[in-house]
């Protein structure tokens, strides 16, 4: 029995790994992005761990009554999404094989595949996925609202600079009204093709069709909001250090917070995580991270100088006398 499911693992551990390694090379070759590469290959490496002397002892491939079957889809492909989308397919059923026998005798296993299939479902996100996630990456300034009379004219206007990327984020108002603003917000976004997310409220992201929604530490698992919202939408979570940006990664982020940078009003009695950790944030994180906390016009400079690409604000754009004009100071200091 124990024979048996070692061959089974050792023939899945191969095919999530060349499957990796199938992607790995487009990112690399096709797309030049670093950072794909990057996450490709840390997955691969993880599972390479996995992949003990014990397992590769179990190998028969003589006997092995499967080696001739081949779909015969498998001898074609048609354009680099669809050899892309077979691979990430391969590559998923693979781990969830690996999941499922790996709790019969090696627990630490399910474990480690559970949070590898979330990891490759973000990859397919960003290789494949629609339109939304194009623009989540290319969005280098995101807007956090707070509470206005003006909410409406203020996001009006960012949208006329050029804002991408906006989350509604309202602390303490009723909820009936939450879900009107909401609404509006989702409209006016999408009139200017950009993406709405929703602070912390799953629910009212379902209910206004947003584009995803902002999670924070205290709030419910990822793939729990991507079961509820669809595996299409956006889901980002906060982060202060990197354990919770190695968790919010693990977990399916579609991107990150990484913040504050700086002490600030909008998140009284927050600690700062301070440039340190946007610098962290630089080296070591392959999905779109948002430095956030304090940032303005004025000390963007060092954000960018640590290694920041984006930026998330609030008061620099709510509280700006015009917010088109600020929002193109921005993106021109984001490049
Ligand atoms: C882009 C982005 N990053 C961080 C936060 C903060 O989220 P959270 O820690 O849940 O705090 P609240 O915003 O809910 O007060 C964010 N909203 N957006
Ligand atoms: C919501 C949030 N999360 C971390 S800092 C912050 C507030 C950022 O606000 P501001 O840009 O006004 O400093
Ligand atoms: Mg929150």
């Amino acid at each position: 029995m124990q024979q048996a499911i070692y061959r089974i693992l050792d023939a899945n551990l191969d095919r999530a790994r060349e499957g990796l390694r199938i992607i790995e090379e487009w990112c690399r070759f096709g797309l030049n992005n670093p950072s794909l590469a990057e996450e490709c290959k840390k997955m691969r490496q993880e599972l390479a761990v996995l992949h003990t002397w014990e397992i590769r002892q179990a190998r028969d491939t003589p006997s092995d009554v499967g080696t001739e079957l081949s779909h015969p889809r498998e001898e074609t492909r048609d354009s680099i999404e669809s050899l892309l989308q077979a691979n990430l397919a391969r590559i998923q059923e693979a781990l969830r094989v690996l999941e499922e026998y790996g709790k019969l005798c090696l627990p630490e296993m399910g474990g480690v595949c559970k949070s590898l299939r979330y990891r490759v479902y973000t990859l397919e996100s960003h290789l494949l996925n629609s339109d939304r996630h194009k623009k989540l990456y290319r969005s280098s300034l995101y807007l956090v609202t707070s509470s206005s009379e003006n909410l409406l004219a203020i996001v009006d206007d960012a949208l006329r600079g050029g804002l991408t990327l906006v989350q509604y984020r309202d602390k303490s108002t009723d909820d009936n009204i939450r879900l009107v603003k909401a609404q509006q917000l989702c409209k006016l976004c999408h009139d200017y093709g950009a993406l709405l997310l929703v602070n912390d409220r799953v629910d009212l992201a379902l209910a206004v069709d947003a584009d995803g929604v902002h999670l924070g530490q205290q709030d419910i698992p990822i793939a729990l909001a991507k079961e509820i919202l669809g595996n299409h939408k956006i889901v980002g979570r906060s982060t202060t250090n990197p354990d919770e940006m190695q968790n919010a990664i693990a977990e399916g982020a579609d991107y990150i917070g990484v913040g504050p940078v700086y002490k600030t009003p909008t998140k009284p009695g927050k600690e700062p995580a301070g440039l340190e950790y946007i610098e962290y944030a630089a080296q070591n994180c392959p999905i779109p991270w948002f430095a956030i906390g304090g940032v303005n016009l004025t000390n963007i400079n060092y954000v960018v100088a640590a290694g920041g690409q984006r930026v998330a604000v609030v008061r620099s754009i709510m509280e700006s006398e015009q917010p088109s004009v600020t929002v193109r100071q921005f993106l021109g200091c984001l490049g």
